[in-house]
């Protein structure tokens, strides 16, 4: 039996700070958005996504959720401007997502939570390598997007199509070719404030980038996000849902807004 953290009432969020004290720290994510307090930063440039699909390599169920990889020994797929300085190359994208289409976000926008939310989790070239990154305050940038109920998305189920080859913990397959700027809302407006990881380590280490647009995904196409499980093929099957932390303290932090 894992007994390492997870969602479960016996390893969940209430229990991580067990073994992760950070989890009470002061910069801990996600947090609850309120539009209504965050303040335009005109000095806030438009995000600079150039990814580049070659250096897509593999999506894997990790047993916490599942994650696309990214080759990194290069500048080829990063992200500059923003609210970041410098230059941040794109290690895995994954996502979080609920039981049922009412839940499922890490973020809340005004207590509204979404039925997904995809991270792209990119780490500051300043530094020599992912690991060493994941512990500086200005390490990790993680771009965060909505999934919100409406039509299917074609891009989405690219991803989706993948979910039988990786049903069980540890299972990965090839996954390459793949441009993750699909998966992007038109708009990149955003949100910005210092946060953490969501999952343990919790390292606050993380400058967020949460974009204000969200983008469609069908109640079908969730269902195929629930096939997953939590669990490796020789122990009891646990349908992966609810893989979301839920909003944390705001604390001393401001939220700043791209726009208007
Ligand atoms: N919401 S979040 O962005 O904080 C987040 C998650 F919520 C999340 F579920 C993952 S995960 O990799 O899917 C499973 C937990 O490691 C990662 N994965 C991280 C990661 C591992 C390897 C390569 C890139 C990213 C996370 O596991 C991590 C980051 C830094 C140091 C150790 C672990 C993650 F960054
Ligand atoms: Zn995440």
């Amino acid at each position: 039996m894992s007994h390492g953290w997870g969602y479960a009432d016996h390893n969940g969020p209430e229990k991580w700070c067990e073994n992760f004290p950070v989890a009470n720290g002061p910069r801990q994510s996600p947090i609850d958005i309120q539009p209504s307090g965050a303040s335009f930063d005109e000095s806030l440039k438009p995000l600079k996504l150039q990814y580049d699909p070659s250096t897509s390599l593999d999506i894997l169920n990790n047993g916490h959720s599942f994650q696309v990889t990214f080759a990194d020994d290069d500048d080829s797929s990063t992200l500059t401007e923003g609210p970041i300085s410098g230059k941040y190359r794109l290690k895995q994208f994954h996502f979080h997502w609920g039981a049922s289409d009412d839940k499922g976000s890490e973020h809340t926008v005004e207590g509204k939570c979404y039925p997904a939310e995809l991270h792209l989790v990119h780490w500051n070239t300043e530094y020599p390598s992912f690991g060493e990154a994941a512990s500086k305050p200005d390490g990790l940038a993680v771009v965060g997007v909505f999934l919100e109920i409406g039509a299917a998305n074609s891009n989405i189920q690219k991803l989706l199509d993948a979910m039988d080859a990786i049903k069980c913990k540890g299972m990965q397959t090839s996954f390459t070719n793949f441009d993750p700027t699909i998966l992007l809302p038109e708009s990149l407006d955003y949100w910005t404030y210092l946060g953490s990881l969501t999952t343990p380590p919790l390292l606050e280490s993380v400058t967020w980038i949460v974009c204000k647009q969200s983008v469609s995904v069908s109640s079908e196409q969730m269902k195929k996000f629930r096939s997953l499980l939590f669990t490796a093929e020789d122990e009891e099957a646990c349908c992966m849902v609810n893989n979301y932390r839920p909003p944390q303290p705001l604390k001393d932090r401001e939220v700043r807004a791209s726009f208007k």
